[in-house]
Parts: C-alpha cells; sequence; structure tokens
C-alpha cells in the first residue's frame, strides 16, 4: 500500500475505510458523467431502485471473461493501481451506479467475486453510506446500525478488511441526508457539509472499481459448433 494512503484513514471506525474529498477534478467529474451518459441505453441494466453498468466484463462465481475498458475509465483504474490497495493486482472491473433521489442499495456485503478492496469514485452528487454490524446472538440475524460516511462527489473510499467483509453497507432510499453524528468522516469533508443540517440529493453516480480474480480472456469462435 502506498504510504500516502496512510493518512486518510477514517479515524474511530471498524478497519478498514480510507476516503478522500476531491480526489478527481471537477472537469473529470463532468467527462465522466457525459461519458457514461453517452452510453448506448442497451449498457444500461434497469433494477427496481436504480440503474447500472458493467465496464470489463460480468463477474461469476467461477470467474469473468474480460472485455476491453475504455481509456477515458481505464486511466481511473490506473491511477488507483498506483495506489497500490489490491496485493499488486490491478483492478479491472468497474460497475456504475446510478441512483436518483430516493433510490438506493439494499444492506449487503461485496461477497467473494472480488479481491477484498472496493474503491468508490462518486460524482454528481454527495451520498450517505451506511454501515451495519450483523448480530446474530439471537436465532434471527439482526443488524445493528454502526456509523456512516459521507461520500462527497469526487471523493474516493476505499473499503478494506472488516468493511469489506464483515459489516454490510447500505444506501437508504432518501431525497435528503442529515449530516447527524452518525458520520464519522465529517471533518474529512468540504465545509459546504455542515454538522446537522440537511442536504438534499441530486442524482449521483458511483464508480465500484474491484479486481476480479480468476479472468481468462478468449476469443469465442462462432464458426465453430461442435
Ligand atoms: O454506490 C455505492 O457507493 C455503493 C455500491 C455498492 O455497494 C456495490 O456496488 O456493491
Ligand atoms: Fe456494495
Amino acid at each position: 500500500m502506498s504510504s500516502d494512503i496512510k493518512k486518510y484513514e477514517v479515524q474511530n471506525v471498524a478497519s478498514t475505510a480510507y476516503y478522500i474529498s476531491e480526489y478527481i477534478t471537477p472537469n473529470e467529474e463532468s467527462s465522466i458523467l457525459s461519458n457514461i451518459n453517452s452510453a448506448p441505453k442497451p449498457k444500461w441494466t434497469q433494477l427496481s431502485n436504480r440503474r447500472l453498468q458493467n465496464w470489463g466484463g460480468i463477474p461469476h462465481s467461477n470467474g469473468m471473461i474480460a472485455e476491453t475498458i475504455p481509456s477515458w475509465l481505464d486511466n481511473y483504474l490506473e491511477r488507483i493501481h498506483k495506489l497500490d490497495i489490491m496485493g499488486g493486482k490491478r483492478p479491472n472491473h468497474v460497475l456504475v451506479n446510478e441512483y436518483l433521489p430516493g433510490q438506493g442499495i439494499m444492506p449487503h456485503v461485496d461477497g467473494s467475486l472480488f479481491y477484498p478492496t472496493i474503491t468508490t469514485i462518486s460524482v454528481g452528487s454527495h451520498i450517505v453510506l451506511k454501515f451495519l454490524e450483523p448480530n446474530d446472538d439471537t436465532d434471527k440475524i439482526q443488524m445493528a446500525p454502526a456509523f456512516s460516511l459521507l461520500l462527497e462527489p469526487r471523493s474516493l473510499l476505499i473499503l478494506q478488511d472488516k468493511l469489506f467483509n464483515y459489516y454490510l453497507h447500505c444506501i437508504e432510499e432518501l431525497t435528503e441526508d442529515t449530516l447527524d453524528n452518525s458520520i464519522a468522516n465529517l471533518s474529512m469533508c468540504s465545509t459546504d457539509y455542515v454538522k446537522g443540517s440537511t442536504v438534499p440529493r441530486k442524482t449521483r453516480i458511483s464508480l465500484t472499481i474491484r479486481h476480479v480474480p480468476r479472468t481468462t480472456s478468449f476469443k469465442i469462435n462462432i464458426g465453430n459448433k461442435r
């Protein structure tokens, strides 16, 4: 891991989260938005509460057939690769999620398809990512809210260790976020985000950049149907 990253570690939360405000420039943000929004319609997968694009292939339990990532996007994979946070592995997959105000994602862990580091670049709007601690003391698995992170537009989030493989994360289906005491990284954010205030959401796009192990690339031989 690059030693520069250490100073971005979020304090007073379970291990490990790194948060970098203004990781990309406003120009880079608008160019990401225009590239994503100019993708052909079939590139989008519509879910009930958000839509998404897969770049680099579709991850499966037995690996992934690699697809070339366009250079406008690969540029960010290269930058993240240089941070050296994936055990020397180069990121090879990007999941783009788009959330309109009021949309979100249910509590989940990212799972074993990925190298256990997740990196997220946010563009277009802030969002609050909420972490929950599983608690199976009772006969039913329950979850206790643990803390939240404010993800500003243009920020980078890195999750590893227990925040990758034990705690669940979710985005609540809200149209605005109240910046209360649960937000663990507010002091690392711009002063535009005032403690106690309520901030309306706009459309947010996230680039979730990961390494999928066991990737193969082969050409499908259409003529050979034996
Ligand atoms: O949009 C985000 O920041 C979260 C996305 C997410 O949790 C995922 O793709 O697994
Ligand atoms: Fe996730």
